[in-house]
This record gives structure tokens, sequence and C-alpha cells, in this order.
């Protein structure tokens, strides 16, 4: 017999946030894990965040980095969850002190989609009527849309997703932006009526994949999360986050991108526009995707010079970074 006596494995604390979608990718997060690691115990704990708590201000004009991710960061730092699970687009480009984001997740489609109102069935993006009232809080949607389509209204909405559907269906809306793989995790594929091609609009950041951030410090914790890690989301996801980090942009600027991946080059698309969506700065950058976070920083100075900065500038007059 051995002397020594070792203790019980530790319980992993997991922090999430309480909405809906929150806990549905959290618990799968969950799920993973425990089928990797059947002997752990993992527990999820819940908080609320400010962007969950003020609903009835624009996320625009509140555009703090970090409104969904800031509590449970504060507490992985006080030691008193483990590791949290958030959308990774809603992980601003910075990580406080002590915290890192150790996996990224297999992406769902990063597209956003078109919901409408039941009135409006037949109808495309391409075929609304002049006025109807579109409903959207991202300034990239916004400016995006506009810039295609001067003719339709745009009206800030607030709230999680079930929330802003019964605002569409009660005729508060037209039409809503919403992001495909927040539908889908939700299962509610069925109100997508148009995924919206690259061509008219990108995508926000990170859009569709799960980050898992983490303590710098502690290599248990680091090395369990890794096995969630998808290479070529993560790649993806490391240049779009380094273009975005590059340009100073939170998560309230109308930035967007869309990755590609085919064998080892990855390609990376990149817009920034006004909010009126008259100006436009859009290029691409391909490269080994080994060397991700290198060309989003790259993409990110070419549009700089191309007159970007002039347009992000204008903006956080306007609206405050
Ligand atoms: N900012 C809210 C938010 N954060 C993540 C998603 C959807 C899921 C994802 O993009 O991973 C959404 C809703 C939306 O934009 O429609």
């Amino acid at each position: 017999m051995s002397p020594v006596v070792s203790s019980p494995p530790r319980i992993i604390r997991i922090a999430s946030r309480k909405s809906q979608l929150a806990l549905v990718q959290t618990e799968w997060v969950q799920a993973e894990l425990q089928k990797h690691f059947p002997d752990r115990t993992f527990e999820v704990h819940t908080m609320s965040t400010q962007g969950d708590k003020i609903l009835d201000v624009a996320l625009a004009k509140i555009g703090d980095k970090g409104l969904f991710t800031k509590e449970l960061e504060q507490g992985m730092i006080e030691k008193k969850t483990d590791f949290a699970v958030h959308s990774l687009k809603d992980l601003p480009t910075r990580l406080p002190e002590g915290l890192i984001l150790g996996c990224v997740t297999e992406r769902e489609n990063p597209a956003d989609a078109l919901v409408v109102h039941k009135k409006f069935k037949d109808k495309q993006l391409e075929t609304l009527p002049e006025g109807a009232v579109i409903g959207t809080s991202s300034l990239r949607r916004l400016a995006q849309l506009r810039h295609h389509f001067p003719h339709l209204a745009f009206k800030d909405i607030r709230g999680n997703l079930n929330t802003r559907l019964a605002k569409l269906d009660a005729g508060e809306f037209d039409a809503l932006i919403l992001a495909v793989a927040g539908l889908q995790r939700l299962g509610m594929s069925d109100r997508i009526h148009q995924v919206i091609p690259p061509e008219i609009s990108l995508h926000a950041v990170g859009q569709g994949a799960l980050g898992i951030e983490c303590r710098s410090d502690d290599p248990e914790i680091l090395s369990l999360i890794k096995v969630l890690e998808h290479t070529p989301t993560a790649q993806r996801c490391y240049a779009e986050r380094a273009f975005l980090r590059e340009l100073e942009g939170g998560c309230q600027v109308p930035i967007g991108v869309n990755t590609v991946i085919e064998g080892e080059q990855l390609t990376l698309i990149g817009v920034v526009a006004s909010l009126d969506g008259q100006k436009l700065v859009k290029d691409s950058i391909a490269g080994k995707a080994t060397e991700a976070e290198q060309l989003g920083t790259q993409l990110a100075q070419k549009l700089r010079e191309q007159g970007a900065a002039e347009i992000l500038a204008q903006i956080f007059a306007e609206v405050g970074r």
C-alpha cells in the first residue's frame, strides 16, 4: 500500500449566463466534457450580466466592451468558477489580465438570417416593400443592409431571442435579422426565412462559435477544455479577432468578416461600414492558416489605409466608444 493519500479530484465549476441560448450552449459543453471525462464532476453556475439587465437602452449606446461577459470573468478571477462558456462573438478581443481564450468549438453556420412576419412570408430581403421595418440591434447589420436596401426602415430591438420573436409576431416589426446559429441551437431553424449571403452582409467576428475562457494559470482546466477545440474554426476565429482587435472595435461597431479555409490556406474578407451605409471599405487577404492572427492584423492595416480609420472615428464621435 502506498502511504500517499490523494485528495479527490476537484469539482469543475462552469460559469454561464442564464438566457436559454446561453444555457443550451453551456449544457452542450458540459455534456461533451462529461463524455470525455466520465469520472469528473461538472457543475453549471449561472449569473446575470449587465447586458441581461439593461434591456431598455440600445446596445450601441451602452456599447461597453464585455457587456455580456464581465460578471462571468470576475467570478473566474475570484476563483468562484473555473471556466466560462460564451458565444464567441460576445467576448471582447482583449481579455482581463489572468484570463485567456482556452478553447474555440466547431462553428455553426456563421451567417445572419432574415426572419419575417407572416404577412411577408412570400418576400425576400430583395422584395420587401419600401418602409418595411427591420429589427436589429447590430450596427454591423444596419450599415450593410442600409447600403444595399436604402428603402427599408431599421429599428433597434433588444432582448433575448424569444422576446424578439414575440415582438415580431405581435407586429412591432416586419422582419428581424438574427444569427442563424442562435436559431439553430434553440431548435427554431424553421424561423429562418432566408440565409443572408456574404455579398450582402458579412457576419460578426466569431459568430456561430463558442469560446471557452479560463484562468491562464490553470493548466488542468486548459487541458480539459482543449479536447473540444476545432482547429479550423479556431484558426478562422483567431484571424477574425485579430482583425477586430487591430481596428480597436468593440462588439458594437459596423465591422463584418467572412473566412474560408481551403487546404492550408485561410482567406479573410473584412468590411468597415459607415452607419448610413454610404461608405463601405472592404478588402481581403489570404495566407497560411497557421498564421491566422498576422493575416487579421494585416487586413486591418490595409483597410485603415483605405479609409476605415475615418469611418470608425466618425462613429465613435456619434455613439461613443
Ligand atoms: N449578441 C447576441 C447574440 N450572441 C450570440 C448570438 C447568436 C449565436 C452566435 O452568434 O453564436 C446572439 C443573437 C443574435 O445575434 O441573433
